[in-house]
């Protein structure tokens, strides 16, 4: 028997950053929305635990136990007192290293798919605490939808969503690594204030309005992302030029995010993307996405 767990990517459409805290990581506000690529993982008895990947991207993931989707079977199976002796299949479709969360949405996957595989019948308290230890964004790839994270972007509160979100995503050659991108922040602006969401925005998600959500797009690591990779700055002109309504990066990037109007304009700025030679590739999406979900049992 097999068990295979679909997974969102997300966009960050604000994401607000305070001091570093004397633990490293930083408070945040942090506006997830979840977005429709997804990855798959699948998860089958075997041996001993065991991680494969397909995907053009598979080459550029771990597969030993520093994989999230490793290491989420060997949490869950601790606190069980099982071992871990799973197959876990990635079929990946999130950019890797991308600022997506693609590692972060395996790790929720698997976590669900053992949850459901071994019977250990783990609250949503449960998951969702396993999911904060295995990182800041692993619990929003369980929950999916609109949430607001603070704390280090772990504790969440579902936020409503008035309609659907369009959006382009242009994928960049390479990765940036996180930790360093909030490195250079501390770097850039070493005294910032408390984390505080906007109010904007979020009438603009109720709404589902997205000329207002354009405006309100706010990334505080772009400077940041863009200090490191100077060149996304051309990717972002390229989608603004070909109409669309704004242009961020996605998280700690080097994704850059355009939201767009409706599907037809998504369609175009994707091709004046990829004819712009900015970027590696461009992929459409819509917003909200369901969170993690069982697909077959
Ligand atoms: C940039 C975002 O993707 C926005 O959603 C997240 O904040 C990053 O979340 P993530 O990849 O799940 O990050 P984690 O695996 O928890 O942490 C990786 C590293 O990112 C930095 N980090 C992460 C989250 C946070 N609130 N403050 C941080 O400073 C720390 O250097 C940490 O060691
Ligand atoms: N299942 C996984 N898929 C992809 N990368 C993984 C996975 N598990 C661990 N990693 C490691 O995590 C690094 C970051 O990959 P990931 O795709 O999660 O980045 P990201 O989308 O920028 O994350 P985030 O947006 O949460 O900061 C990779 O370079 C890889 O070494």
């Amino acid at each position: 028997m097999s068990i295979t767990v679909r997974v969102p990517a997300k966009v960050n459409v604000q994401l607000a950053v305070g001091p570093a805290r004397p633990d490293g990581f930083h408070d945040l506000a942090n506006v997830f929305l979840a977005v429709s690529l997804y990855d798959e993982v699948t998860a089958t008895p075997a041996e001993s635990l065991r991680v494969t990947c397909e995907g053009p991207d598979a080459d550029r993931v771990p597969l030993d136990r520093t994989n999230l989707a490793a290491r989420a079977a060997e949490l869950l199976a601790a606190r069980h007192g099982i071992t871990p002796d799973v197959h876990l299949h990635i079929a990946k479709d999130i950019p890797v290293a991308g600022g997506m969360a693609g590692g972060s949405a395996d790790g929720a996957g698997a976590l669900l798919a053992c949850d459901a595989l071994w019977g250990t019948g783990a609250s949503r308290a449960e998951l969702l605490d396993i999911c904060a230890e295995l990182g800041s964004d692993v619990p929003f790839s369980l929950v999916g939808g609109a949430a607001l994270g603070t704390g280090r972007g772990e504790h969440l509160t579902e936020l409503p969503v008035g309609g659907t979100f369009h959006w382009v995503f242009a994928v960049a050659d390479g990765g940036l690594s996180t930790p360093a991108v909030y490195a250079e922040f501390d770097r850039l602006a070493p005294d910032v204030p408390a984390p505080a969401v906007s109010p904007a925005l979020l009438d603009a998600l109720r709404a589902g309005d997205p000329a207002a959500l354009a405006g309100a797009l706010a990334n505080d690591l772009q400077p940041a992302a863009l200090s490191l990779r100077p060149s996304l700055a051309d990717t972002l002109a390229a989608g603004t030029a070909a109409g669309a309504l704004a242009g961020i990066v996605s998280g700690s990037g080097p994704t850059t995010a355009f939201l767009v109007k409706d599907a037809e304009a998504a369609g175009s700025v994707a091709a004046a993307l990829v004819a712009s030679g900015t970027c590696r590739t461009a992929r459409t999406a819509t917003s909200p996405a369901p969170g993690a979900r069982v697909l077959t049992a």
